[in-house]
């Protein structure tokens, strides 16, 4: 079964009255086993009526399965004999009691195929198909054969073959039945289940590891990657916010305060350098950021995309180098989120800024509903 285990299980379930459906389901086991790592458990379904003689019968052995069972394989072959061109009665009941599993969805994506075992054939080909129409409610992926094999058998008698699932044609005696040929076309459609249960276990291994990583709050895994350990929230200097949210925008202003001092203050141009101007607009992004997570009650994800970043400049007069420095926030923001942290920009220089920062950012965020 299923867990941590590198073999595949195939359910082979059956229902049979005289036998010849479980041949199949035996020629569908064999095709499974064929294949490298797969194994096959036979099961038959309970029945509604106990046979007069089941004692007797040749699958009489063969366990009843339960329904609580199904999603524990790597995929399940279904067999029936045709009945008035469905399933048999048995089936029918035995699947009409997978509702909690069919609600938690608990067969999402199993690869399922049909075989069948018909007297003349009459309606076999609509057996598999409406079987098919209770395995895709179930969200089952469904194998069928194709012309797997078909042009290989022996063409000189009937055979029951279709490109939809394996079956046999009882009622016509010019071979003992199910004749060679619909046995090797079932053993083909075991192979061709097991070949898809073995890629439903890959894909279901990598996605057990995808998707906890596509659920990690990615803004805070880039953060991680490049090393970036966001600073506390300045705390607010007045009578204001340090952020507001209207609607579904936080608007958020911030200048170079780390550890309760502003980094690098003065005239840019004058009193510090352009590098120097870059490291403060930095730290001024880097603390609009951390206010935003903190509107965003500590989950980034909460945040759509950026929509507009405006920064101020305290420059000597006539400096003019003003994008460069706000570079410096446009490329940390898209580097962090990407495609989503694009925004437009307005740059200003300005004779003086509070606390004498050299930089003062406005930020606007758009949060998902
Ligand atoms: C109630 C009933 C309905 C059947 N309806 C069909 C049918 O629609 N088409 C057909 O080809 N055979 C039909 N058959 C024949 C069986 O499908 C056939 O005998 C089959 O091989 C039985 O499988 P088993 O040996 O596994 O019991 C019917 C048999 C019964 C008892």
């Amino acid at each position: 079964m299923k867990p941590n285990n590198t073999q595949i299980e195939i359910l082979v379930l059956f229902n049979s009255e005289n036998g010849s459906t479980y041949r199949m389901a035996q020629a569908i086991a064999r095709g499974i086993n064929s294949y490298p790592g797969a194994k096959a458990v036979l099961k038959q379904v309970p029945r509604i009526m106990a046979l007069k003689d089941e004692q007797t019968k040749s699958f009489a052995a063969v366990p009843y399965a339960t329904i609580n069972e199904l999603p524990l394989y790597d995929g399940i072959a279904f067999g029936s004999a045709v009945h008035f061109g469905n399933m048999t009665a048995d089936m029918r009941y035995f699947l009409d009691q997978s509702v909690t599993i069919w609600t938690q969805r608990k067969l999402e994506g199993v690869p399922a195929t049909v075989f069948m075992s018909a007297g003349s054939g009459a309606g076999r080909e609509g057996a598999i198909l409406s079987f098919w129409n209770t395995l895709a409610v179930h969200g089952m992926l469904i194998v069928p054969v194709g012309i797997n094999g078909a042009s290989e058998i022996d063409q000189s008698v009937p055979q029951g073959n279709t490109v939809f699932g394996a079956s046999s044609l009882t009622g016509n005696k010019m071979s003992p039945r199910p004749s060679e040929g619909e046995l090797q076309i079932a053993k083909l459609q075991g192979y061709a289940l097991a070949k898809a249960a073995k890629g439903h276990r890959l894909t279901s291994e990598a996605t057990a590891e995808i998707v906890p990583a596509l659920q990690e709050n990615q803004i805070e895994a880039k953060l991680k990657a490049l090393n970036i350990e966001l600073p506390e929230a300045p705390a607010p200097v007045g009578n204001y916010k340090p952020y507001r949210i209207s609607g579904n925008q936080v608007f958020i202003n911030q200048v170079a305060l780390i550890n309760g001092k502003i980094a690098h203050p003065g005239i840019i141009g004058t009193d510090i350098s352009q590098e120097q101007a870059k490291e403060a607009t930095r730290q001024t992004m880097l603390n609009v950021l951390s206010v935003l997570k903190q509107a965003t009650g500590g989950d980034l994800n909460r945040v759509r995309q950026a929509v507009q970043l405006t920064g101020f400049f305290n420059t000597a007069a006539g400096y003019a180098n003003h994008a460069v420095l706000m570079n410096e926030a446009s490329n940390l923001l898209v580097e962090i989120m990407g495609e989503s942290g694009m925004h437009t920009r307005g740059t200003v220089g300005a004779s003086s800024l509070p606390l004498n920062s050299a930089v003062e950012i406005q930020a606007i965020f758009e949060l998902k509903d």
